[in-house]
């Protein structure tokens, strides 16, 4: 920052603070005055501080009393909704803006998050006749979890589909590769979720005319409909079909872009569904939501760092952006961020942060900053990287008459022609312009409650401390999600610094300071607003 603008805003501070007094003066409200306490020479000083202690102390009793009184209460409230009738809320479809469950929301509270999830995500394999786990194109294989899928086919009952979303952040020849190789095991669909849908009840009337714009298109839409409408007809009767799969895979985003409304909330937050949320799509399909998968503590490195949920994981942002960065090929990271060779990660975080004008009081490039947003957006709607299928056809974890079972009932002909058509509609980045990932392979995941540890207290806290650190990162993230975030990724790097800013500042990008300082001209030092600026 320069002096001017430190100068400035110290000048605008001492002039609030002016203006503030004075308003304060003409209320004619003061400064509370200090108690002076009893005076020595006060007679029978001793009896009156007595008797303000035992004042004190009953005030006190009366306190922990009505605390008590409270937890009795709260008690007899637990007590009455686990009654069963309050569970079958669980499985009523939507009432209200992103569906959760209020009685429920209250109940588990204090139950561990990762239990939660597990009770959640097991729920919906139940209740589902077909099972979409959703894939992120960008780590395909990443995405796949043995032990849940092992779940869904130990019955024989339900059908497993894998849906490769966020399609056009991976390059096309990428994408047929992955496609023909998952193909092999598994009904697979193309997709890319419209990530610009407006609130539930607000239809998107798509003008004949105007070509919508780019990001806003849903591919893959009428495959995914076209095939599940085709196995309903085969089953007979109506069908449950659960989304799953490991957080910001965009699982919500699917239903949102089928549903054409924003029903689900959607956000580069990883872990942002807690529960799961049942929305009909027609009379013979109901879809439902469910929280991500929670992954096993004995996965490597960088399955920890990409597929736990934030919200309810401890994962230390430099660790997991440091073990991302040391997987990405470097010359093309070097090449897509715009940032000189590095030797380390550490080297690459702080010329990351100057890149993209990330800095702390004082003007030292902002490190942390810098590993968040990476690790934010490796994860995030925007980011084009990809990884190369295995090269030869290992053989699946299900043997082949598991295999031939899944792909009974579904019409896998049209899903072919379907997919050619999306791959064809997706305008994915080109191979030289996307980073090459080295995947870690299959992810772990832990799907039964008992194997999931207690948490002590102190666990706890610490958790939670981190985790309001990285959701600072996020909401950011997320205010610029809503704004629309499927910016390409060949975008200029000052537009991606401005990414990386709240909503206030992007929604008002003139007269916010720029954190770029070399493009910083008078006239934005000069528009510092007070009422936004000064926290
Ligand atoms: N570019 C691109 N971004 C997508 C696509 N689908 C989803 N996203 C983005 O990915 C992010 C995560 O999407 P969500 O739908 O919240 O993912 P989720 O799997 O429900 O996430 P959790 O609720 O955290 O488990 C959001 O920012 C979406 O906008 C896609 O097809 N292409």
């Amino acid at each position: 920052m320069t002096c001017h603008k430190r100068y400035k805003i110290q000048k605008k501070v001492r002039e609030h603070h002016r203006k503030l007094r004075k308003e304060a003066k003409k209320r004619g409200r003061k400064k509370p005055r200090k108690d002076p306490g009893v005076p020595n020479n006060a007679p029978f000083k001793e009896a009156l501080l007595r008797e303000a202690e035992l004042r004190k102390q009953r005030l006190e009793e009366l306190k922990q009393q009505q605390k008590l009184d409270r937890q009795k209460e709260q008690d007899k409230k637990r007590r009455l909704e686990t009654d069963p009738a309050v569970e079958l809320c669980n499985i009523e479809p939507v009432k209200e803006e992103f569906g959760q469950c209020k009685a429920k929301k209250a109940k588990s509270s204090k139950q561990n998050p990762k239990r939660l999830y597990c009770q959640e995500l097991k729920k919906v394999i139940e209740a589902s006749d077909v099972v979409l786990e959703v894939l992120d194109a960008r780590d395909p294989l990443g995405c796949r979890c043995p032990q849940v899928e092992e779940a869904i086919v130990k019955g024989g009952q339900k059908k497993l589909v894998l849906v490769l979303n966020k399609s056009d952040l991976v390059p096309k020849e990428n994408l047929e590769n992955w496609l023909s190789y998952l193909t092999k095991e598994l009904p697979t669909v193309v997709f890319k979720a419209s990530t610009n849908l407006k609130d539930k009840g607000k239809r998107i009337k798509v003008k004949k005319k105007a070509a919508p714009f780019k990001s806003e298109v849903c591919v893959g839409k009428e495959g995914l409909w076209k095939l599940l409408g085709g196995f309903q007809e085969t089953y007979g009767k109506a069908i449950h079909v659960g989304v799953i799969g490991f957080p910001n895979v965009g699982k919500s985003s699917i239903i949102n872009s089928l549903k054409q409304e924003r029903i689900c909330n959607v956000g580069v937050s990883m872990g942002l569904t807690r529960y799961m949320q049942v929305v009909p799509l027609d009379k013979q399909i109901t879809i439902i939501d469910s929280p991500s998968f929670i992954v096993s503590p004995l996965n490597s490195a960088i399955a920890l760092a990409l597929r736990s949920p934030a919200s309810i994981e401890v994962v230390k942002p430099m660790e997991a952006a440091s073990t991302i960065l040391s997987h990405a090929d470097a010359r093309q990271v070097v090449l897509k961020f715009t940032v000189p060779d590095f030797k380390n990660s550490l080297e690459f975080f702080t010329s990351f942060a100057q890149r993209r004008g990330l800095h702390q009081k004082g003007g030292s490039p902002n490190v942390e900053g810098a590993a968040k947003l990476l690790w934010s957006e490796w994860t995030g709607a925007s980011l084009g990287y990809f990884c190369h299928p295995p090269t030869s056809w290992t053989p699946p974890h299900f043997n082949e008459s598991i295999v031939t079972d899944m792909k009974r009932g579904f019409n896998l002909e049209e899903l072919e022609k379907n997919n050619a058509h999306s791959i064809q509609a997706i305008r994915g980045p080109r191979l030289a312009s996307s980073i090459l990932f080295q995947s870690s392979g299959l992810t772990n995941g832990v799907i039964e409650e008992k194997d999931i540890p207690e948490e002590l207290p102190k666990q706890k806290e610490r958790k939670q401390e981190e985790r309001g650190d990285y959701e600072d990162v996020n909401t950011d993230q997320e205010c610029v999600d809503e704004e629309g975030d499927e910016k390409s990724s060949d975008m200029f790097p000052e537009e991606e610094a401005c990414e990386a800013l709240p909503e206030d500042s992007q929604s008002d990008k003139q007269s916010a300071p720029s954190f770029i300082l070399d493009k910083m001209t008078e006239e934005e030092d000069d528009a510092y607003d007070f009422s936004t600026d000064y926290v």
